[in-house]
């Protein structure tokens, strides 16, 4: 088990990471989220033992480490995927992922399962970057790291191969049965692939828990916005359940919200009908997205609530249209700002 308390990292007077208190399971997936500058490269560098700490403790198996008793990067043990790929470019597939290795029987296993047995003889600048990931993957995990870092391993690949190789590293990191701590700026990523989610914001994890619970239980505005499209609509909580402007739903109360309060909505908890000349509010602005559409509309009380239904549905902006709110599952509910 990793386990990482109150670690933070200071530069010059400026602190960065703030008190992060994290326990990883053995073969637990974290994926790291936030805004740019929130701190999460340097989370892993102070975790790969590449920066000092200035607080804390990180204790992974055998080894402990603090601000006063460092351990060097080479006795850590930890394993780390670049978004840049960092192979021997004079190496062929086989050597990179052998370099430095003992035994070579894992080479063979890690470039089996991760579909490379083809590619043995070739060199890097012949592969695709899925490929190239690949290798890089296989040549961490040969290597029996206690601990693996991913800093945004699909960054520079293209949308189609970055939703098949997110599965292909999960099911290898599984296999390898090591806890891995997974950088992304991607929000579909961190909810899909992640065993659990830490949202990150100025430097302190402003939530750790399930994708699920992280997404329908947000524990702060700033989480729901992040994780994906949220609008925020006046209500009223009354026996557990949001009274609104285009209909009610059961609601989850945070921080003790209660009385007048303001209910998340994502785009999928409401319908939306064209109206004619009636309805409840007006299209903002449409945008096709292939299989839907995401719709933002002026209620005529002034809020905005973005919706995303079939791509059948077609209403253009100025028009009038019916929102409905139509989900049955509990809906977090915010204190009124
Ligand atoms: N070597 C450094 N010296 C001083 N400040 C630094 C240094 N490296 C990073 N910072 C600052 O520390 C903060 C956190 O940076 P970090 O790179 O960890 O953020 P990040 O969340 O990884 O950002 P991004 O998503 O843009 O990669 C930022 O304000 C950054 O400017």
């Amino acid at each position: 088990m990793l386990s990482v308390h109150n670690l933070s990292v200071d530069y010059g007077s400026t602190r960065v990471v703030d008190k992060l208190n994290l326990a990883l399971a053995d073969d637990e997936i974290l994926m790291l989220v936030g805004p740019t500058g929130c701190g999460k490269t340097t989370i892993l560098q102070a975790l790969a033992g590449l920066i000092p700490i200035s607080e804390g403790e990180i204790t992974l198996g055998a080894w402990r480490a603090s601000a006063k008793k460092p351990v060097p990067p080479e006795k850590r043990n930890v394993g780390m995927v670049f978004q840049d790929f960092a192979l021997f470019p004079h190496l062929t597939v086989q050597q990179n992922v052998c370099f430095r290795l003992k035994d070579t029987a894992l080479a063979d296993h890690w470039i089996d399962l991760l579909g490379l047995s083809a590619l043995r003889h070739a060199k890097p600048a012949t592969l695709s970057g899925g490929q190239k990931q690949r290798v890089a993957l296989a040549r961490t995990l040969a290597h029996e790291p206690v601990f693996i870092l991913l800093d945004e391993p699909l960054s520079n690949l293209d949308a189609a191969l970055k939703d098949n190789l997110r599965w292909e590293i999960r099911h290898a990191l599984k296999t390898a049965g090591v806890p891995a701590l997974w950088v992304t700026h991607d929000q579909e990523e961190a909810l899909s692939v992640g065993d659990r989610v830490g949202i990150l914001n100025g430097g302190k994890l402003e939530q750790l828990d399930t994708p699920e619970t992280c997404f329908c239980e947000p524990a702060s505005r700033f989480v729901a916005r992040f994780l994906g499209e949220a609008s925020f609509i006046p209500g009223k909580l009354e026996q557990g359940r949001v009274v609104t402007a285009i209909g009610d739903a059961p609601g989850t109360p945070v921080d003790g919200a209660t009385g007048e309060v303001d209910l998340l909505l994502r785009p999928d908890d409401v319908a939306l009908t064209p109206a004619g000349a009636a309805g409840n509010g007006a299209v903002t602005w449409a945008r096709y997205e292939g299989g839907t559409r995401l719709f933002a509309v002026n209620l005529d009380d002034g809020t905005q609530v973005k919706v995303r239904v079939s791509h059948e549905v077609r209403a253009e902006p100025g028009s009038r249209v019916q929102l409905k709110v139509i989900t049955t599952h509990p809906l977090a509910v915010f204190n009124r700002e």
